[in-house]
């Protein structure tokens, strides 16, 4: 198959941070345009940090990859100045919501516009757009963002990523801490933009439950490598899954050799 029928190619990526503590071994993941695939894993498994390689931010922590290729549309990125990243269409919005907190929502989704590279009247549809999506977010367009909810500050991370009109969105646990209504409204209008629009949204999370529901693929870490590729309806309500890291590593390795079984056909059978 041509690399180019894929958005995201990761080939066994390593990286390390301050050259020394080596936290992906291999990380391998293909997505196709279109889909939602959620990145999956326990605590510390190499989620975020798989995302931040994608988008060009681990030389900000002291981080480096150190084997493997990242593929954008084709494209080789690893070399790729995060904002370049931002112009071609890939957008993270990645862990701690990351809102200017003394900037207005409305000024950060500008910014968010701005980074883009979008004209003035671009923006302005913009904000319409991310309004209409979140309701909530043009009532709150005057407030200090610092000052708005959780929920808030994660719709308006979301909106200004939104903004810079993303082809791939890479988002960072956005249901951490957030009521279940409020993660039910950010994943469904995430969905809608994915089935209106064909966004292809990468999602690590771990709320399996509610990314599964809402994912076509999904793939999961652990230890810094890639231990399962798989369509989400084959995982969704699999005891495994949330048991995956809860036991000992025989446990574990038992849920996952059951996790790999060829299809839910053939599980529902058996
Ligand atoms: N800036 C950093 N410097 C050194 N080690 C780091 C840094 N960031 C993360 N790590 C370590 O790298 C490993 C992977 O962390 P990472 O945040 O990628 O995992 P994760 O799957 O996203 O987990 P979590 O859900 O807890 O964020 C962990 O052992 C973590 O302690």
């Amino acid at each position: 198959m041509a690399m180019t029928d894929h958005l995201l190619v990761l080939e066994g990526l390593a990286a390390t941070y301050n050259h020394a503590i080596r936290v992906l071994s291999h990380v391998s993941l293909t997505m196709r345009r279109g889909e939602i695939v959620a990145l999956l894993g326990a605590n510390g498994a190499g989620k975020s940090t798989t995302l931040k390689a994608i988008s060009n931010l681990l030389n900000a922590e002291r981080g480096q990859l150190t084997r493997g290729h990242i593929l954008f549309d084709g494209r080789d990125t690893t070399a790729l100045p995060p904002a370049e990243l931002v112009r071609l269409g890939l957008v993270p919005v990645l862990e701690g919501r990351r809102c200017f907190r003394t900037l207005t929502v409305e000024e950060n989704l500008v910014a968010g516009g701005i980074g883009g590279g979008l004209s003035r009247r671009e923006v302005a549809a913009g904000l319409e757009r991310v309004y209409t999506l979140f309701p909530h977010l043009g009532e709150r367009r005057r407030s200090a963002s610092g000052l708005t909810s959780g929920g808030e500050q994660q719709m308006t991370a979301i909106g200004r990523a939104l903004m810079a009109r993303p082809r791939l969105l890479v988002l960072d646990e956005p249901s951490m801490g957030l009521a279940p209504l409020v993660v039910e409204t950010i994943f469904s209008t995430l969905k809608g933009l994915n089935g209106e629009e064909g966004l292809s949204i990468l999602v690590a999370e771990q709320n399996s439950t509610v990314a599964l529901r809402y994912a076509h693929r999904a793939v999961v870490l652990d230890g810094g490598s890639t231990v399962l590729e798989r369509d989400a309806a084959d995982l969704r309500g699999r005891a495994e899954i949330t048991a995956l890291y809860l036991g000992s590593p025989e446990e574990s390795a038992a849920h996952l050799a059951a996790l790999r079984e060829p299809s839910s056909a053939d599980y529902a059978a058996s």
